[in-house]
């Protein structure tokens, strides 16, 4: 399985050079890759309260109908973030494309203060099948609250993606935080993160470091600061050996609570009971 880390700078309220960025890392991606993944909000940025509802898109509309027919082109898989709009509401959302079309989108459950009063929260965690494997997607802050990818591990998901857009001072949180939701999960984890440094008059820093683990929780690849698209092989068998001796999934004791739904295209997600809802946008 090989995946390529898009960890490009993106820029803040322009959709326009957000997606030509992207289409043209998807361009150059080796014909044998499988997917590529880019960060939170790739194509939009951060949007703010006064822009998201000019930034955001529809799942049917012009900016993915693009990426599709890159898929397409390229016969490849795409995971990316963007601002989501559905029915006058607006969501941080990554969506999983194939060549065959949308195989999955998924809302940020857990509400960073950028996402307040920009974004409604999602309410249900999802993964599906691809290409023989259970994989499912988080966002960002998602992946400080372990039970997150605990769901995701409930759902049988075998390769987390996880489209980030952390910034300084919290690289080492991101970096603890994917080490620990792919070793205690027995899950591959995928974290695709920005790297711009000085976004557009936000003042925020991406620090990068992008970062592949494997079900141990051994680094199987990393980023630096700056740019750049990095291929990486992913060795499958380390899934069926980080299980052989004890498999967390099978013996944990303590429930989540919530359910779990499939529906007749196989998709599968886990409700989210919340304890306590921000703020909806
Ligand atoms: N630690 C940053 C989390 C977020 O931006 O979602």
């Amino acid at each position: 399985m090989r995946i390529e880390l898009a960890q490009l700078p993106c820029e803040d309220g322009n959709l326009q050079a957000n997606l030509k960025t992207a289409l043209a890392a998807i361009a150059r991606t080796r014909s044998d890759s499988d997917l590529i993944v880019f960060p939170e909000t790739f194509l939009s940025g951060f949007p703010t309260p006064e822009n998201v509802a000019s930034l955001a898109q529809p799942l049917d509309g012009h900016a993915v109908s693009l990426l599709l027919g890159a898929a397409r082109e390229h016969k490849l898989s795409i995971a990316i973030g963007l601002a989501e709009a559905c029915d006058g509401r607006f969501f941080n959302t990554t969506v999983l494309l194939t060549p065959s079309g949308l195989a999955m989108s998924y809302r940020k459950v857990h509400m960073w203060a950028s996402d307040q009063g920009v974004f409604a929260p999602g309410e249900r965690i999802e993964c599906c099948e691809w290409r023989g494997l259970q994989v499912g997607t988080l966002i960002c802050y998602d992946i400080e609250f372990p039970e997150s990818a605990r769901a995701q591990a409930i759902l049988g998901t075998e390769l987390l993606l996880v489209t980030d857009g952390n910034m300084d001072p919290f690289g080492p949180v991101h970096r603890r935080a994917i080490v620990a939701r792919a070793m205690e999960n027995q899950m591959f984890a995928v974290l695709v993160n920005r790297c711009d440094r000085n976004s557009s008059g936000t003042g925020l820093q991406f620090p990068g470091e992008s970062v592949v683990v494997d079900p141990f929780g051994e680094i199987v690849a990393e980023c630096g600061a700056g740019p750049e698209q990095r291929v990486v092989e992913l060795d499958l068998t380390v899934l069926t050996r980080a299980r052989a001796q004890y498999d967390y999934r099978k013996e944990r004791r303590i429930g989540l609570g919530g359910a779990v739904h499939q529906d007749k295209n196989g998709r599968r997600w886990f409700s989210v009971e919340p304890e306590n809802t921000p703020p909806s946008a």
